[in-house]
């Protein structure tokens, strides 16, 4: 290639860098608005939506949203959460783009009434039965922002103009940096530190914290032992790709098995030549953040499992990203793993990835009398595997 030729690839690849890091930049402040109460606009090729989550709005963000919005607000739910407020199925429409939307009638516009409506832990007699109308364009995109900023996946939504929105200095988000979110910022993480912290039973540990582009919350791997020569000289260390659990790791909740798992991993990896990666991933309840999880538990307590919860509150069974694990592991040199876990959609997402997943180790604990049941739906609706 000729000096030209390569200074001109060079500027390509910069141009898209920036481009990748201002699409991150938007959209993790779109989520912060909409976590504030804020509308956002979300545009596409073809139409612009102007959204605010259910969940935060309040009456100045919906005097905002109507000042920009070209026609009445609609609602827009996640297909589940519809079918419980509008207690029967909702047949699933392909021009509804995932989401259902449902006519806002002055009665139900006020703030309370539209966090009942997106919350089923908050359910309230509805001053009259909503009516089910054609979702607008871009309704996926609203989804996955309130989805991003681990909020329910409820929004208020009208269509809008960009002279109007910015008129209201409303911030402007592409839809498809939206959708392009999760694998943009998951690729972009770097490591930031570094240290040595000395554990019970693993006192030669460290823990390296990454970051991704868009400034969100760091992802952490714990190194126990010297996995990284063990990935140069050729060899396959233990890997956990853990999800972070306040209640379990943290305060030893009984509900799950994430504590004994967590202790158990780095005991493990202590014991193993190889050395290993624990990997401490900040996807907090499968992906849907502390609150939702906490609202899940609510949820549980009067009758559905754990993946019912989640569904119940528009959310999927499991909104995990492996890549982040992945990029992790990469960035640490560590491309070839014995995985720790029970969980076949681990081994099956990491080696999408590019990771080889040499082997699997069962990382099962026995139930502790109130997990049982949480254990029984893992094996029997998850397919996690149980050990011999
Ligand atoms: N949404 C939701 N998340 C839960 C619940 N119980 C535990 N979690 C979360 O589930 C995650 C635990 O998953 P992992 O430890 O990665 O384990 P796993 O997917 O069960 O697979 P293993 O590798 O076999 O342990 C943590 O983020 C917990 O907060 C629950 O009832 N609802
Ligand atoms: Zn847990």
């Amino acid at each position: 290639m000729t000096p030209q030729g390569s200074r001109a690839a060079e500027t390509q690849i910069d141009a898209a860098r920036d481009s990748r890091i201002l699409a991150l930049r938007q959209v993790h402040r779109a989520v912060a608005e909409l976590r504030r109460g804020t509308p956002v606009l979300l545009n596409g090729p073809d139409a612009c939506l102007v959204v605010a989550a259910a969940e935060t709005v309040g009456a100045l963000g919906l005097a905002e949203l109507s000042d920009a919005a070209h026609a009445a607000p609609v609602l827009l739910l996640a297909p589940m959460r519809a079918a419980a407020v509008l207690q029967r199925p909702v047949p699933h429409a392909p021009e509804d783009e995932g989401a259902v939307a449902l006519r806002l009638n002055p009665t139900l516009t006020e703030p309370e009434v539209l966090r009942s409506l997106a919350d089923p832990t908050a359910d309230r007699m509805l001053p009259e039965q909503p009516e089910r109308v054609t979702a607008p364009p871009l309704a996926h995109a609203a989804i996955a922002l309130a989805k991003l900023g681990r909020l329910l996946p409820a929004l208020v939504a009208a269509p809008a103009g960009p002279v109007a929105a910015a008129r209201m200095s409303l911030l402007a988000v592409d839809a498809a940096d939206v959708i392009d979110y999760p694998a943009t910022a998951a690729t972009s993480l770097t490591r930031v530190a570094d240290a040595r912290v000395p554990l019970e039973g693993a006192r030669d540990a460290r823990v390296v914290a990454f970051r991704a582009a868009d400034g969100g919350i760091e992802h952490l791997a714990i190194l126990v032992g010297t996995p990284e020569r063990t990935a140069v000289e050729g060899g396959a260390p233990l890997v956990r790709a853990h999800s972070e659990c306040f209640t379990g790791d943290l305060l030893g909740s009984l509900r799950c098995d994430c504590g004994p798992q967590l202790r158990g991993a780095i005991a493990r990896m202590a014991a193993d030549p190889a050395g290993g990666v624990l990997l401490y991933l900040a996807q907090e309840g499968r992906g849907i953040g502390l609150v939702n999880k906490l609202r899940a538990y609510t949820l549980q307590d009067g009758g559905l499992d754990t993946l019912d919860a989640n569904r119940a509150l528009g959310y999927g069974a499991d909104e995990r990203n492996f890549l982040v694990a992945a990029t992790m592991l990469r960035v640490l040199g560590v491309e070839r793993v014995r995985l720790l876990t029970n969980n076949p959609d681990k081994i099956n997402g990491l080696a999408a990835c590019g990771i080889e997943v040499l082997g699997r180790e069962a990382h099962a604990f026995d139930p502790n009398g109130v997990n049982d049941g949480y254990l029984r739906t893992k094996a029997a609706r998850f397919g996690h595997l149980l050990p011999e």
